[in-house]
């Protein structure tokens, strides 16, 4: 049977990041690919020019259309935007009782723009992050959801997550993309056990989309496979086959996308 994977995120036209690459991620892994969008978003491999948030209760719309209707298997969230559509999407999960939840709790664009209201950060951590089954922050936004500082050593990442599952989540996956280095180390945090995942850091410049794909991926995987961490593990690896695919693209000036290629296109 072929899995149903639901996407709530917002957009972005260059395709990189947000919907569009859920979308891409979803169909790469095998599954059918349904999106919720919360946010438009004026954005390219530079930056972000402007944000038009959806009415929360036009979300809410969406996903009682959608979930009346439609078996969802596994849910990714992404760029929320403000705390009335973290409230909206919150109660929706509990309303339908959505199996296998990943909350990327995106904050802030590769670009320094802001994509979640900073006064929402609380409403996010008390409002959503329980009823996820796993979270997938970078180091500052895992600062931001504990209110302490930003780690800068992959030694305490495992304490970080630690201190994220305190907060009432039930796994984390901290990621130390943001860490720099000769190999990308992400925490794991799930079910009793703590393991680090590495991955040779791709040298590329097309990094667009790289939070986006991973926490997309690990929803696409976990609907097919028997374990979270198996999961998380297979998106990491799919990641860094993305990114080593992207050193082909032409794609804007900026940080280029990542690239989810079909073998047997080549
Ligand atoms: N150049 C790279 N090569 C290999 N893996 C990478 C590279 N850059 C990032 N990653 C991996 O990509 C994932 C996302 O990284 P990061 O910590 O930058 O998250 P993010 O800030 O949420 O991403 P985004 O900027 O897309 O929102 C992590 O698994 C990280 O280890
Ligand atoms: C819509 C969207 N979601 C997430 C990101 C992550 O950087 C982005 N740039 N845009």
């Amino acid at each position: 049977m072929i899995r149903n994977v639901l996407t709530i995120a917002g957009t972005d036209p260059s395709g990189g990041a947000g919907v569009q690459a859920d979308l891409k991620t979803f169909s790469a892994h095998g599954t059918y690919g349904m999106s919720v969008i919360t946010a438009l978003v004026a954005q390219t491999t530079t930056g972000v020019s402007a944000v038009h948030e959806v009415p929360a209760g036009f979300v809410t719309e969406q996903l009682r259309t959608l979930l009346d209707d439609v078996r969802v298997d596994a849910v990714k969230i992404g760029m929320l935007s403000d705390a009335a559509i973290i409230g909206a999407v919150a109660a929706e999960l509990e309303r339908y009782r959505l199996p296998n939840v990943v909350l990327d709790p995106v904050m802030v664009a590769k670009s320094g723009d802001r994509l979640l209201a900073e006064e929402a950060v609380l409403a996010l951590r008390d409002e959503l992050l329980p009823r996820a089954d796993l979270i997938t922050p970078n180091l500052p936004e895992a600062a931001d959801l504990l209110g302490a500082e930003e780690i800068t050593d992959v030694a305490d990442m495992p304490a970080q997550a630690a201190r994220l599952r305190r907060l009432g989540v039930a796994r984390v996956l901290l990621k130390g993309g943001h860490l720099g280095g000769s190999s990308s180390v992400d925490v794991l945090d799930a079910d009793g056990a703590v393991e680090f995942l590495r991955e040779e850091r791709v040298d590329t410049k097309n990094d667009h989309g790289t939070g986006c794909t991973l926490s997309a991926a690990t929803a696409a995987l976990r609907a097919r496979r028997p374990d979270w961490a198996t999961a998380v593990r297979e998106a990491k690896e799919y990641l860094s086959g993305a990114l080593r695919a992207a050193e082909q693209l032409e794609v804007g000036q900026g940080h280029g996308p990542v690239h989810h290629f079909h073998d047997r296109w080549d």
